[in-house]
């Protein structure tokens, strides 16, 4: 199971972490603001090389110049997948580019120990992914160790269980994901069954994986406050024009 062998990593990465970080300088700015700022479609752009999906989705180059297209073409946040493996990520991208953008950053990995939770911090993101599937029980636990830390937990949930659960984390922004982790299929009614029961619970709801047209976010206006997209716009040749046309759709 693939999904098992990126968690294992993720847990061999962190007895390699050094034991303490250099504090960040930079002042959060808010993903939930930002998504619910948006005058357009609220557009989180992610960078995203590779992935087990897909194997390698676009030729590495430098993160600054894809992030600005992103940022030209309306992104309202960036998301950055900085695990190495099977994404082919790199933590450094995020302070390599964090001076140069003025939208948050969430930092996208596979997050299973705290001490990932200061590195986080310190590399001068804004947000962090959590995802309900791999931090089980934990999973308050860890949205409030992000929240202590000023890192703004972004959880993720692909079914109604682990949506009841997000609803007593404390996590504001639940990103609903369509792809499931274990089988790598992508079901857009995902975001339709489960965001309903989120927004009335008030909570910021991102729709997130599968999204490859325009016509994908306005079949999901009506459900999700945001939509988080990779590989629809890392595999296009003008991003920029890629990540516009799911703004204005
Ligand atoms: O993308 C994968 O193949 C994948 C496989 C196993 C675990 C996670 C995976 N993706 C992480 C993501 O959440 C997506 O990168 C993100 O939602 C964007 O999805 P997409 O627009 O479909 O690239």
């Amino acid at each position: 199971m693939i999904l098992d062998d990126i968690v294992s990593c993720s847990h061999r990465r962190v007895s390699s972490l050094p034991d303490s970080f250099p504090s960040s300088t930079h002042v959060p700015i808010s993903l939930r603001e930002a998504i619910l700022q948006a005058r357009n479609n609220a557009v989180i752009a992610e960078l995203k090389f590779a992935s087990p999906s897909r194997g390698i989705i676009r030729e590495k180059q430098q993160p600054a110049d894809i992030s600005e297209d992103m940022i030209l073409g309306g992104c309202c946040a960036l998301s950055i997948l900085t695990e190495p493996d099977f994404f082919h990520g790199c933590p450094d991208t995020i302070p390599a580019i964090r001076n140069s953008v003025n939208v948050p950053i969430l930092r996208k990995d596979f997050i299973v120990n705290e001490h990932q939770l200061d590195e986080t911090k310190s590399l001068g993101a804004d947000a962090v992914l959590l995802i309900s599937s791999v931090l089980g029980n934990e999973t308050g636990h860890f949205v409030k160790e992000a929240q202590k830390r000023g890192l703004e937990p972004l959880l993720e949930v692909h079914t109604r269980k682990e949506a009841k659960q997000a609803m007593d984390s404390g996590a504001e922004v639940v990103g609903i994901n369509n792809r499931d982790l274990r089988t790598f299929r992508t079901d857009l009614s995902t975001t339709k069954n489960i965001a309903p029961m989120l927004k009335d619970a008030g909570l910021t709801v991102v729709s997130a994986s599968g999204m490859v047209w325009p016509c994908d976010i306005r079949s999901l206006h009506r459900y999700a406050d945001g939509f988080l997209i990779g590989s629809s716009i890392m595999s296009s040749n003008n991003p920029r024009k890629r990540v516009e046309g799911f703004v204005y759709a």
